[in-house]
């Protein structure tokens, strides 16, 4: 014997009907049984209806046609026109009852439980009766059982309590010698005194785990709308998926806790005589589903992660609770006298505090009972009052296989602490199958993901890009991490999603990730108006695991946004300059902020574009190594500039050069001023541990007074070209000397200093091409020859590997 159930959802329409019909038919060839809801939102349509009957308002008769024409309807659509009439009369006959009973509540305004149970019975009454009849009327041996006539419970109306020993006799009886395929109304039962009761929430598949223990069934099969048990809510973790088995242990706690395909209570005849349940999905029939038995086999350490929202913690401390016997005994008497149910339960060792997770809508209440309670000890300061903190989720990973698995809440935690979740509370019992945090609500959907990303897809990790600046080094980006998409998910399992671009005009956001191919010009036809706060509100507020916001522009007003968005757990990659050679507080508080929030701030293609310049720094010094001297050329433009420019070329043409092969800052007056290369060897200066100001660095401008101030790159240009002249005899004079020119950077004993200088054939710096930059590193162990790292520091395909590279740096660090 196999027994089925079929929820309202499966039955909701005579399409749907049909289809479980077509569903059933495979089965015909054994023993079954079938369970049906009543059609899909009846129920609640019922319960309406009492309810505005109740008020004495008429339009409940409205509402009972409407719950007449669907049944009807349904009678029509399923039945051949032969057979209708003496269906649709008993159909006709119960809707008359129904009417009947409600127009009682409406005169005497009064609907006690019992009446609502009566009333709630029609639903499944109704269904099983159509289907019965649809079936038989495809030549399907079927016919209807009211389960009233063979489920005792006692008159607990709403929620009866089953006596099996009556009931499985009765089924027993009921089924012996029957041919006929059973068509069982679910959720309703019959009293000992006679009356209509009801088995309470998802009473049907009780009702279904009631005939498979009394039949003694090999399987009992749930039908449902979705694929069996996931291993997460697929409405918050897109990446959610079946979980193939799981035992009863772990099916009741992922359903205590929110996955609701299946209600614990209604296992419980099944569990006790190890039937397996199978939940399948009527939508999609050939899929396996899941099976719940007694044995949990597939290894994997946990099986999924279920959420519960509307939580409120209330704590209860106070010196009066050490070691004081009874304490917990009066509070938890006091919330289950208020009928307060007590879901999460933490008390450290010190017992100086109880925390206990309720819902939030028995909160105040469940306060005041216990504050009455304890009032004694408040008033003599042993206790205080009790505190409430709401707004919280409890999340629970579950599965046998944590059990003496070290590890498994240190994976937990780690996921959630590296995306800035905090945790307010923790349980886990010794059964060793749960750990439940107690996390705020706004932060469930990160929360959810990050831990799936961390138990079932450990080594795949999606980076959630926001990019700021669509310019050279953003547009180039887009294009590296579209051409590398592929290659990365295969071979080092990241996906870099890019959830949102914006320039300084529009921005552009989806959830889901950009097509980069068309993002930018996406952007520009679809955006919404830019705006950096809302921005950055936005990003926060989607909360996405493993975000990474990148600033491809050259705007402190961007760099302004930093340390919120750090606070927030986001990380940041950037090749702007501005954050780290800014106030010397600002660069400091962006340190300590990523620091103390565990997110990354990386900012490698500050210096040297994509050469490995700050990396290298800062692996001398954290292995102990001490800067005596840095010194560079820092500036892939001026470099450019400076080996191009030679005797018949005009400066202004090699300096528009340069512009054009995307070396230049964004106004290539920030490279000609020796301000862009002042920023960079402050930015290392810093990074070797001194503490000095952009103010301190003394800088040469090679920006003719007249070019200076406010005026278009464009301008700008026009008048450098009067200025040729000047450069041409710079440019003799070093010639003359058998020299080159070259802008340097120098640091040495705590001084910073960048200008145009001369350099013979001898120095390291003479033989530089195009947009090459050098550094030379002296320290402590390089102290007889200088580190040298020399190549290409300017550029748009360059700075946007060394941007990605970075990108992809937290993507290991995430894992
Ligand atoms: N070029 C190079 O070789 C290197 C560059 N860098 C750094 O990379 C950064 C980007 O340079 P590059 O791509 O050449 O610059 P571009 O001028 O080409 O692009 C800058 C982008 O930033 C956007 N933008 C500017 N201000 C804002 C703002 N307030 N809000 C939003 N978006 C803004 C611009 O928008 P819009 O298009 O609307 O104007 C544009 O899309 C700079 O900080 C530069 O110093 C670092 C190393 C090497
Ligand atoms: N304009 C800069 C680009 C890199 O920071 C340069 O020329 O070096």
């Amino acid at each position: 014997m196999k027994v089925l159930k079929f929820g309202g959802s499966s039955v909701a329409t005579p399409p749907r009907i049909q289809n479980v019909i077509e569903v059933l038919k495979p089965y015909l060839k054994e023993e079954i049984a079938v369970v049906f809801s009543a059609f899909g939102g009846i129920t609640d349509t019922l319960i309406q209806i009492s309810t505005l009957a109740l008020e004495g308002k008429a339009a409940y008769k409205d509402k009972l046609t409407e719950i007449e024409k669907r049944h009807l309807d349904a009678v029509r659509e399923l039945i051949s026109i032969q057979k209708q009439s003496s269906i649709l009369a008993q159909v006709k006959i119960k809707i008359n009852e129904l009417e009947d009973v409600l127009h009682g509540v409406y005169l005497v305004k009064e609907r006690t439980p019992r009446t609502l149970d009566y009333i709630m019975s029609f639903g499944e009454r109704l269904s099983a009766y159509i289907i019965s009849e649809a079936m038989k009327d495809q030549g399907i041996s079927a016919s209807y059982l009211d389960a009233r006539n063979v489920i005792r419970t006692d008159n607990h109306f709403g929620y009866a309590k089953v006596d099996f020993e009556v009931t499985n006799k009765l089924i027993r009886e009921h089924f012996r010698n029957k041919k006929e395929v059973q068509i069982i109304t679910g959720f309703i039962a019959t009293a000992e005194t006679g009356e209509t009761t009801t088995l309470g929430r998802s009473g049907s598949d009780y009702t279904a785990a009631i005939f498979a223990a009394a039949l003694q069934a090999h399987d009992l099969e749930i039908w449902t709308d979705v694929d069996g048990m996931m291993t997460a809510d697929p409405r918050l973790v897109k990446k959610a998926f079946t979980v193939p088995q799981m035992s009863y242990e772990e099916a009741m706690e992922l359903s205590h806790f929110g996955a609701k395909v299946i209600f614990p209570a209604t296992m419980q005849p099944a569990m006790v005589n190890k039937i397996p349940i199978w939940i399948k999905n009527t939508f999609n029939p050939t899929f396996k589903g899941t099976v719940i038995h007694a044995e949990s086999t597939n290894g994997k350490l946990i099986k999924g992660i279920s959420s519960m929202n509307g939580i409120t913690l209330l704590n209860v401390q106070g010196s009066g609770l050490l070691g004081v016997v009874g304490v917990s005994m009066r509070l938890f008497a006091t919330l289950a006298r208020e009928r307060v149910n007590v879901i999460l339960i933490s008390q450290a060792s010190s017992e100086h505090s109880i925390c206990i997770a309720i819902e939030s809508t028995l909160a105040n209440h469940a306060k005041r009972a216990i504050e009455k309670e304890f009032q004694n000890e408040i008033r003599n300061e042993e206790i205080d009052e009790v505190q409430i903190e709401g707004d919280l989720s409890i999340v629970a990973v579950v599965g046998d296989g944590m059990k003496h698995s070290p590890g498994t809440s240190g994976r937990m935690f780690s996921a959630l602490g590296k995306n800035g979740i905090n945790i307010v509370a923790i349980a886990q019992g010794s059964s060793e199958r749960n750990i439940s945090v107690v996390i705020r609500q706004s932060d469930v959907a990160k929360g959810l993901n990050a831990l799936h990303e961390a138990f079932f897809l450990s080594d795949r990790k999606v980076l959630n890009v926001f990019l700021v600046g669509t310019g050279l080094i953003g547009n180039s980006l887009l294009q590296m991490i579209e051409d590398q998409f592929v290659k990365l998910a295969k071979e080092n399992l990241l996906e870099v999603n890019v959830i949102a671009i914006a320039n300084s005009k529009r921005m552009l956001f989806n959830e889901e990730g950009l097509t980069l191919k068309r993002g930018i010009e996406e952007m520009k036809v679809k955006g919404e108006a830019m705006s950096m706060m809302g921005f950055v509100d936005r990003m926060i507020t989607l909360n996405k695991t493993n975000s990474i916001f990148v600033d491809c522009t050259s705007s402190e007003e961007v760099t302004d946004c930093y340390e919120r968005i750090l606070a927030s757990n986001i990380s940041i990659v950037t090749p702007n300059k501005k954050a780290n050679s800014g106030s010397y507080e600002k660069y400091y508080s962006l340190k300590n902020v990523a620091f103390q929030r565990g997110a990354k701030f990386l900012y490698e293609t500050n210096v040297g574009a994509g050469l490995p310049v700050i990396n290298t720094l800062n692996d001398l010094l954290l292995s102990g190594d001490k800067v005596i001297s840095i010194e560079g050329v820092l500036s892939g433009t001026l470099n450019y500039i400076f080996s191009t420019y030679t005797t018949g070329k005009k400066f202004s043409d090699v300096v528009k050069e340069a512009k054009e092969k995307g070396y230049t800052e964004p106004d290539p007056r920030d490279d000609l001023s020796g301000k862009d290369v002042a920023r960079k060897i402050l930015i290392l200066s810093r990074e070797a541990g001194l503490q000095l100001e952009l103010d301190q660095v003394s800088v040469q401008n090679l920006v003719p007074e007249d070019c200076q101030g406010d005026m278009s790159v464009e301008q700008f240009f026009k008048k450098l070209e009067r200025h040729d002249a000047s450069f041409e005899k710079l440019l003799k004079t070093a010639e003359a000397k058998g020299e080159k020119l070259r802008y340097k950077a120098v640091l040495r004993e705590g001084k910073v200093k960048v200008e145009l200088g001369s350099v013979d054939s001898h120095h390291p710096f003479y033989s530089l091409s195009g947009s090459d930059n050098i550094i030379l590193l002296t320290t402590e162990r390089y102290h007889e020859r200088p580190m040298v790292i020399r190549g290409p520091g300017a550029g748009a395909t360059v700075t946007a590997a060394g941007v990605f590279a970075d990108i992809i740096r937290i993507g290991h660090y995430a894992k």
